[in-house]
């Protein structure tokens, strides 16, 4: 939801009154600070995987809860040979009962014989074997004990954990059945444009569509959770429709459009988020690609973040506004640049922040190939993006690099880990 409290009388009034766009930086930190962590949530355990736990989880009883037995044999009270009896019974002196692995240890059992160390007779005598391992009668040999593992009480996995498969399994076993997590973001997705085809060979003046494919693919990654895409063409009443949600003002936390961001008659965003009540909390960002990108809330609360129709500008875009807006909807921190050495010499762009593919190679961060704002080629082989300040880098200069939703954390080149003086 809107963070309230970061609403200024700027984005309240519905005006934006600046007289130059954000820059990269600032960008970044309002998709950030306008949005409040949503509620927590119980869910199932199979729905748990991936959130982050919010209240912590405590054994409900002794794991394991019952003293069981380590091997197959019997469950001997004292020192052999032992009379055998009915399994499950109470053991006094010298009597045994059969036990398999994980059996519950009848009362009176002061140990678990294997059955390779034992022999019964014919008369139903159990005697211990003459090349029986040394000490396998010894009290508690071969029984679990009842709180081995926890106590009852113990917390076994705190608030604040990103639930693995294990957690699951530890909570199932310390008695759960549901989880209370941070609720993740609803993400849905617009694309706009008629000239969008979704399958085969685009004719001159078409396009292959570039979202569909990769949108839901990286929602989850940047911890939201995709409800679907809706693909509409180019007209004012298309967009109010898409926007509007399911007819009755009902919309996901967060919706993504592709597309209508620039200011010819056909781009329908602005109109839209207006009509139906909302307000831009951003309208362009002075960063290449990407600079038209646009961030709304609407009167539920609820955003709206508006992507440039050029692929890579968009999905740069994505990276500035989406990944800090859905951190902060799902209570988490944003990326933080790292400062790598530039390989390269990286131009100047006044006023303007360059968002650049790049890749690592010793240490030493390039500009990767094929980075024009429709270009996918490069970004599918980065390592991560670079924020190249509008002052350019010299070779052997740090540039700040972040990664993508699915590329490893890049690891600063620079020893001493100081600060740098990053723009904005
Ligand atoms: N006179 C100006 N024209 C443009 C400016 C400008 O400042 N002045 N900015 C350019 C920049 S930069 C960008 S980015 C785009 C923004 O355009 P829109 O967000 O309005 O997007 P569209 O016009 O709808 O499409 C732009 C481009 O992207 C292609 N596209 C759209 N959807 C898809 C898709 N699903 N898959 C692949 N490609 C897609 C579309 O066909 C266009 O080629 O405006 C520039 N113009
Ligand atoms: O956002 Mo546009 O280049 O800046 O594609």
């Amino acid at each position: 939801m809107l963070a309230q409290d970061e609403i200024t009388h700027e984005e309240k009034t519905g005006t934006l009154q600046r007289n130059h766009a954000p820059t990269w930086a600032e960008a970044r930190q309002l998709a950030f600070r306008c949005a409040a962590p949503l509620s927590s949530v119980a869910t199932s355990l199979d729905q748990a995987i991936g959130c982050i736990l919010d209240h912590d989880v405590a054994a409900r009883q002794d794991l394991p809860h019952y003293a069981s037995s380590a091997m197959d044999g019997w469950a001997i009270n004292g020192e052999g040979p032992w009379n055998l009896t009915v399994a499950g019974r109470r053991l006094y002196a010298g009597e045994a009962s059969v036990i398999a692995t994980g059996g519950l240890i009848p009362a009176g059992a002061t140990s678990v014989l294997r059955k390779e160390s034992g022999s019964v007779s014919g008369a139903g005598c159990l005697s211990l074997r003459s090349d029986a391992k040394p000490g396998e009668t010894l009290p508690g040999r071969h029984i679990r004990p009842a709180g081995e593992e926890a106590t009852a009480g113990d917390i076994l996995i705190p608030a604040g954990t990103l639930i693995n498969p294990a957690h699951l399994a530890l909570a199932a076993v310390a008695g759960h059945d549901q989880l209370h997590v941070q609720r993740k973001p609803r993400v849905a997705v617009v694309m706009t444009g008629s000239e969008v085809v979704t399958s085969g060979e685009p004719a001159p003046g078409q396009v292959r569509d570039a979202f569909g494919p990769q949108l839901d693919a990286v929602i989850p990654q940047l911890g939201g959770v995709p409800t679907g895409q809706l693909r509409i063409g180019d007209s004012y009443q298309e967009w109010l429709t898409a926007l509007d949600g399911d007819g009755e003002g009902r919309r996901p936390e967060v919706t993504i459009t592709t597309g209508g961001t620039g200011k010819s008659g056909t781009d329908h965003f602005r109109a839209a988020v207006v009509a139906l009540g909302g307000r831009l909390l951003l309208d362009g960002v002075a960063m290449r690609p990407g600079h038209p990108a646009v961030l709304a809330a609407l009167p539920d609360g609820h955003f709206i973040i508006g992507l440039p129709g050029n692929p890579l500008a968009a999905m740069l875009a994505l990276m500035t506004l989406g990944e800090p807006l859905l951190a902060a909807l799902g209570n988490r921190t944003p990326q933080e640049p790292t400062p790598v050495l530039s390989g390269a010499d990286l131009e100047p762009t006044p006023g303007k922040t360059r968002l650049v593919p790049c890749s690592v190679v010793h240490g030493l961060v390039f500009p990767a190939s094929h980075t024009g704002p429709g270009m996918m080629r490069g970004l599918a082989w980065a390592d991560g993006y670079m924020a190249v300040p509008p002052e350019g880098a010299a070779a052997g200069e740090p540039v700040p690099v972040l990664p993508l939703p699915w590329t490893s954390p890049v690891s600063s080149t620079i020893p001493d880990g100081r600060r740098l003086p990053w723009h904005g």
